[in-house]
């Protein structure tokens, strides 16, 4: 049987950049995994501490700016420093999509710029449009759920052998004692 899974998601970024759009997909089949994503589309408008308690039930983030709209490109920025204070000491497991690469005649951001900045956020990079499908959005998505999956792997791992590791010391403490 198929394994499955479930991802949670946020999609965050100013207002007006096509997140709604961006967010249509709810189940998928992931490298022979059924995952579901639960994706929260964010409002452009929430307050600090909607944001706060989204950011804190996510796992995964995509961060959206509009390639039209400068000002909601900077915002990102705000947007990852915020999300590193409140998942910190964690890394946070993120993509960046820069939207609406469709209207590439009123674009203001390069595609230099959003890959310049994704490497600065060690992250994978996007430019599509949820109007056309052009960029193919879907993958983006699917990346996000792999490294998710990959990284709650690893800190399953960690976490086991640290269980692992106190049981020893305890039988180890419990033998001396008996042996003393
Ligand atoms: N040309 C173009 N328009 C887009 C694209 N994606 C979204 N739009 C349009 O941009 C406008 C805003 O899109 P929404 O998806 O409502 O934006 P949002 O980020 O959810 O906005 P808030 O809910 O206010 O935070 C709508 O008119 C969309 O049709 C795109 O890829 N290309």
């Amino acid at each position: 049987m198929a394994k499955s899974a479930e991802v949670r998601l946020a999609v965050f970024g100013r207002a007006g950049v096509g997140k709604s759009e961006s967010t249509y997909r709810h189940q998928a089949s992931i490298d022979d995994e059924t995952v579901s994503m639960e994706i929260l589309d964010t409002a452009g408008q929430e307050d600090a501490i909607q944001r706060e308690s989204h950011m804190r039930w996510a796992e995964g983030f995509v961060l959206v700016y509009d390639i039209t709209d400068r000002v909601s490109f900077e915002e990102v920025i705000s947007l990852k420093n915020f999300l590193d204070e409140i998942k910190k000491p964690k890394n946070v497991t993120l993509i960046l999509v820069g939207n609406k690469a469709d209207l590439d005649h009123s674009r203001q951001v390069s595609t230099e710029e959003g890959e310049k900045m994704a490497t600065e956020m060690a992250c994978a990079f996007y430019e599509c449009s949820a109007c056309t499908g052009e960029g193919n959005i879907n993958e983006a998505f699917y990346e996000l759920c792999r490294e998710v999956r990959r990284r709650k792997m690893i800190q399953g791992k960690t976490r086991r052998r640290s269980s692992t590791t106190h049981v020893k010391q305890a039988i180890n403490k419990m033998l001396t004692k008996i042996s003393s």
